[in-house]
């Protein structure tokens, strides 16, 4: 049987994700299974694309249609999106991608549907080639290529203008950046010597930017662990948690690693046990651990209910790199837009404070818990924090002098520095240094 072609392979994988709730990564392993090899890198791009953009296509898509299209065939609902993205992105091969789609739906069994789809898409080139905007009437959120209720919590917390300004930056494409370990002006050269373009990142000491991303073997020093990929923002939570040699230290949401490794690479000194309740993904904290010849003990356990693995005895630093909205890594992760419910909120908001809580009391008085998460919104980060400090009158947050982010205070009191993802820049984070009295 002849392999589809990437357009169908493409809606095939919206489906998944959009219709079937269907995490990206998991979709993109089963779908890409079945793509040629050479198709493989433009089914993903797609993917991707489609799903930054989402809202607006979709916006973009009613307004082309005389009638929705019925539930039963939602693969050509999506079929639509693929179709104007790719009118979208490659301008001048418009007519092309209008071709692909409407043999694309044939590939998926709707013959009826190439009339439909060729009518839409051939209007949607028109407006194009007529410099017609198709989202200049589009509603504030599908303009932001954010949905309502993301839309609606970030103007509450930052007002409507910044939460467009930040919709917009998540619907970039981010750039793959590199933690070099040893000396990044001396990796930066060999990169350079073998004809990879890197930049430094603004304000980590640590990163590269590559101009170009690539598989991570063509990198040198990879399986060594010279270098790793890791986002600008999560590079800086090492300078936070101020590491010192023979201090314990507790990773205790650690899995994949990133900061584990990241963390015994700078203090190699330090006796750090990871925590994560997650098995398979603690197999990758392994991984990378070992990839950075590095040593830590690992645990797999729930970091909010430490009575089952703790040995009593109390650590120096604790990381809590706690699971949240994620919705500062929305670039990465287009999927989240649409698995992301608003009533995941309390309950994420309620996990973390009952992790929080928990570590507290692992940690020796002097002691300094960094709190981080890679959520943009405020209750999951200063408000949280602030929650924190009223529960526990032995806990302040450290104020923060650093070049990055921004400070969150409330009443003069400072909880934190909250961090705005940055086009062609770092991730959003939030990261708060609680020390014990
Ligand atoms: C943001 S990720 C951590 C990323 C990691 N620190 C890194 O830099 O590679 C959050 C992690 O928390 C884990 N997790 C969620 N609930 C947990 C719990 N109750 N106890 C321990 N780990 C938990 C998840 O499995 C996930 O691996």
């Amino acid at each position: 049987m002849p392999r589809l072609s990437p357009e169908a392979l493409t809606a095939q994988l919206l489906l998944s994700v959009v219709g079937q709730g269907v995490s990206l990564d998991a979709a993109l392993g089963r779908v890409l299974s079945q793509a040629q090899p050479v198709h493989r890198g433009l089914v993903q791009a797609m993917g991707y694309e489609v799903l930054r953009h989402y809202e607006a296509l979709v916006f973009w898509r009613d307004s082309l249609l005389e009638r929705p299209i019925p539930a039963k065939s939602a693969i050509i609902a999506l079929l639509l999106l693929v179709g104007l993205e790719r009118i979208r992105g490659a301008r001048r091969e418009a007519s092309r991608s209008v071709n692909s789609a409407v043999q694309a739906a044939r590939e998926l069994g709707h013959p009826w549907a190439t009339g439909l789809l060729n009518a839409v898409l051939r209007r949607a080139v028109r407006q194009i080639e007529e410099g017609v905007d198709p989202f200049a009437q589009a509603p504030s959120a599908a303009g932001a290529r954010l949905p309502q209720w993301l839309f609606d919590a970030l103007t509450v917390d930052w007002g409507e203008a910044r939460a467009s300004a930040l919709g917009s930056a998540l619907a970039t494409h981010p750039p793959m950046t590199l933690r070099v370990a040893g000396d990044r002006a001396a990796y930066g050269e060999q990169l350079s010597s073998i004809e990879i373009e890197a930049n430094p990142t603004a304000f980590s000491t640590r990163g590269l930017n590559l101009v170009h991303p690539m598989d991570v073997d063509r990198l040198p020093g990879f399986a060594e662990g010279q270098v790793s990929v890791q986002d600008e923002a999560a590079q800086w939570v090492v300078d936070l948690l101020d590491l010192a040699p023979g201090q314990h230290v507790l990773d205790a949401c650690s899995a994949p690693g990133g900061k584990t490794l990241a963390m015994l690479q700078h203090q190699p000194e330090s006796n750090v046990t990871a925590v994560d309740i997650d098995t398979t993904r603690m197999a990758r904290v392994q991984e990378n651990l070992e990839r950075g010849q590095v040593f830590a003990r690992l645990i797999v356990g729930d970091a909010g209910a430490p009575q089952d693995w703790w040995d009593g005895q109390p650590f120096d630093r604790i990381l809590a790199d706690v699971p949240c909205s994620a919705t500062g890594v929305i670039r990465r992760h287009p999927d989240i837009k649409r698995l992301r419910r608003p009533e995941d909120l309390p309950v994420l908001v309620e996990r973390q404070a009952v992790i929080l809580d928990a570590l507290w009391s692992l940690l020796k008085p002097g002691g300094r818990m960094v709190y981080a998460t890679c959520s943009i919104l405020d209750r999951e980060n200063s408000a949280q924090v602030a929650a924190f400090l009223r529960r526990h009158g032995d806990a302040r947050a450290l104020p923060l002098s650093v070049d990055w982010g921004e400070p969150r205070q409330i009443d003069g009191q400072f909880l934190g520095q909250q961090v705005f993802p940055v086009s062609e820049g770092h991730d959003g984070f939030f990261y708060a240094v609680l020390e014990k009295n």
